[in-house]
Formats: structure tokens, C-alpha cells, sequence
């Protein structure tokens, strides 16, 4: 049996629930999360210095939230130039990830995948080189359960510690401080950050041990992959037929398989425009990932393969920087062939 809290910004008084859950995964072990209600809940405020290191579609709107709260955050970005706006607004700036953690007391990282995550962490002037006892590392990036734990390790030899804590929800929940974290890791770190958490996301759940929430995160995404290109088939399917798309996606908006994610992305779909909110080459990362996990406890999932073969035509089609919901350009390809 596993406990997981979960920790809704409001209304307070309901903020933290707690419930238990069956898992199966051997690497899932028990735990059952005892947090103070008071602090976890409500987010003692934090104080110190906060760094930020990766300024993509994501980071770059988590870390504005943070500055807008009045933080003293420090950035990082590999292509600086992606930092000017935030240095215009307030944010300082250090040239590497090593001098970014020494100068701050908490550093978040939001980095693309699991071999970059790590070399940011670990790497030639890594952030590791500036921790030390009394600071924390915090990687909000969507990576595997064994590179979360890596650089966990890593991090823990210095002496500082480290939480794990991808977040749903895409660049909108970003921009609107309505990210949900995923964390896993040390309790202590989460309770000190979570006026951080609160800030950039709407709820927060913590998992246990390092690699839960990386495997909670991968199977939610492995389950969006899916949704979207099975959506994807049914705009095409109704166009072949002579319906109209568009009453497609209404009709599916105010059904039992309505998601926000078919209503936002739906009309752009039609059109075939596919601005970038989730690129598609992270999509087919996390079912890559998601396949990882699966194969691990020798589970089949045949859907999200299949997903994930499209997702894989739709990269060699140069979709990889599109939206996610480009995946549906990979399916006319095939029905043209
Ligand atoms: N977009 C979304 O909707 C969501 C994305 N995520 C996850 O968040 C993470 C970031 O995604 P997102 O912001 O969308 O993507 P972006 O591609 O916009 O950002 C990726 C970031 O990683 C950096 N990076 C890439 N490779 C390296 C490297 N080798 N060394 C150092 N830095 C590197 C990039 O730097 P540079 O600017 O120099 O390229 C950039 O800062 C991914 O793990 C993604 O799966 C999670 C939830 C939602
Ligand atoms: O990892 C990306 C998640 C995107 C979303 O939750 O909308």
C-alpha cells in the first residue's frame, strides 16, 4: 500500500488530502507520507534565493511567476539570448548551472529530456558543483525514473537534497500559475519549497521515493499520446466520410470523452495548424519513456506503442518542434500512401 498527499492551493481548508493507493511496481515501495497539514498545505513561505535553469516554453513562464512574486531568482539558459526578457524583468543572471546553484538556495531545473536533465545536473560546470549541505535541487523536467535517481544521487553527495517534481499541464498552466507537481523525494525540501509550488501550480501530490513521479508523469503522458492520436483518426475518419470536423469536435466536447485537450486543440487541428504548446518531439520522448516503464514490469501496452510509431513518422516529417497535435499529419501521410 502506498500513501500519497495531495495538496490542492485552495480552499485551504480541504488544501491537503490524503488517501491511500494500491501500486504495483516493485520499485513503487510503501510509503505513507505523514506531512504536517499546517506546512504543507499552506506553504510556509519561502525565503531565499531561487534558481532557475532552463528557459524553454515551460521554464520560462514558471520562473516569470516566481519573479512576479517577488523572488530573487537567478537564471540559466544554454542559448542565453532566451534569458533577456526575464533579465529585463527582474531576473539576475549567471552563466552556468555550477554558479547558478552556488549562488542560490533552491534551484529549479526544467530541461528537455533525460540525457540534457543530467548533463545539466552532472556535467561540465553542473549544478551539482554549487550545491552543498543546507541547499536543494529541484527538477521539474519530464525524465525517466532511473535519471531522476541519478541525479539524485549525485546531489545527495554533496549534501544537499533533492525532490523530483514534473508538473502536467502545458504552457497556458505554465503562463497561469496552474501547473499540477508530481514530487518524490525529500519531505523536507517539499515542505520548504511548496510556497514556491504553489506559485507556479494549482495542486501539488507528493509520491514517496525518487521515480514515483517520474512514472506518475510518464503514465499520464503515455495516456495523452494516446488520446491524441486516436482524436487525430476521428477528424479524419469524419472528413472522409463527408461530416464536418468541426461539429465533430463539439459534439465530443459536450460528451463523456470531452477533455479541454480535444476543445483547445480541435479547431487548430481542422485548420492544420498546430501552434507549439508541447512539442512533439517531448511527447514521443515520454512514450518512448512510458515504453521504458511498461517493459520494466513486463506490462504490455500496445496502444501507446502504436502511438508511439506515429509520433515517430510525424518526427521524420520534421514535425518535431510542431505541437504534439501534429501527430494527426503523420496519419494523412499514411492516407495518401
Ligand atoms: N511544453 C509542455 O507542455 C510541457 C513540457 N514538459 C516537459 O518540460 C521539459 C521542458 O519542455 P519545454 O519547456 O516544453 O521544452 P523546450 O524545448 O522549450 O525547452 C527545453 C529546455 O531544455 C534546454 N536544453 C535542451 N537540451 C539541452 C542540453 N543539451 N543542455 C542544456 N540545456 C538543454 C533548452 O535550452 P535551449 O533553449 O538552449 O535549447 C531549453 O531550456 C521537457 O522535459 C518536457 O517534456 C512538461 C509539461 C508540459
Ligand atoms: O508534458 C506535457 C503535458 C502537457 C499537458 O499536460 O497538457
Amino acid at each position: 500500500m502506498a500513501g500519497t498527499t495531495i495538496c490542492h492551493r485552495a480552499p485551504l481548508s480541504l488544501s491537503l488530502l490524503r488517501r491511500r493507493s494500491y501500486v504495483r511496481h516493485p520499485s513503487l515501495l510503501p510509503v505513507y507520507s505523514q506531512l504536517s497539514t499546517d506546512t504543507a498545505s499552506k506553504g510556509k513561505e519561502f525565503e531565499g534565493r531561487v534558481g532557475f535553469l532552463g528557459i524553454g516554453i515551460m521554464g520560462c513562464p514558471m520562473a516569470l511567476n516566481l519573479i512576479k512574486a517577488g523572488y530573487d531568482v537567478t537564471i540559466w539558459n544554454r542559448t542565453k539570448s532566451k534569458c533577456d526578457n526575464l533579465i529585463n524583468l527582474g531576473a539576475k543572471y549567471e552563466p552556468t548551472p555550477e554558479q547558478v546553484a552556488s549562488s542560490c538556495d533552491v534551484t529549479f531545473a526544467m530541461i528537455a529530456d533525460p540525457a540534457s536533465a543530467a548533463a545539466v545536473a552532472t556535467g561540465e560546470n553542473g549544478a551539482i558543483q554549487g550545491l552543498g549541505s543546507g541547499k536543494g535541487y529541484v527538477d521539474v523536467s519530464t525524465v525517466d525514473g532511473a535519471t531522476s535517481k541519478l541525479i539524485c544521487e549525485s546531489v545527495q553527495k554533496t549534501g544537499a537534497s533533492f525532490l523530483e517534481a514534473p508538473v502536467s499541464g502545458s504552457k497556458k498552466p505554465a503562463e497561469d500559475g496552474q501547473l499540477i507537481f508530481l514530487t518524490a523525494g525529500d519531505v523536507a525540501l517539499y515542505e520548504r519549497v511548496a510556497s514556491l509550488l504553489d506559485i507556479m501550480g494549482k495542486s501539488r501530490f507528493y509520491l514517496g521515493d525518487v521515480g514515483n513521479g517520474a512514472a506518475m508523469k510518464l503514465v499520464v503522458n503515455m495516456i495523452m499520446g494516446s488520446m491524441m492520436a486516436s482524436f487525430s483518426e476521428g477528424l479524419l475518419l469524419a472528413e472522409k466520410v463527408g461530416l464536418d470536423p468541426n461539429v465533430l469536435v463539439e459534439v465530443v466536447s459536450q460528451g463523456a470523452i470531452s477533455a479541454p485537450m480535444y476543445s483547445l486543440k480541435g479547431p487548430a487541428m481542422v485548420k492544420a495548424t498546430y501552434p507549439t504548446a508541447f512539442p512533439l518531439k517531448h511527447q514521443q520522448k515520454d512514450l518512448r519513456l512510458a515504453l521504458g516503464l511498461a517493459e520494466s514490469v513486463s506490462q504490455p501496452i500496445p496502444i501507446a506503442a502504436a502511438a508511439n510509431e506515429l509520433y515517430k513518422v510525424a518526427k521524420s516529417q520534421g514535425l518535431s518542434d510542431q505541437d504534439f497535435s501534429a501527430v494527426i499529419e503523420a496519419l494523412k501521410a499514411k492516407l495518401q500512401n
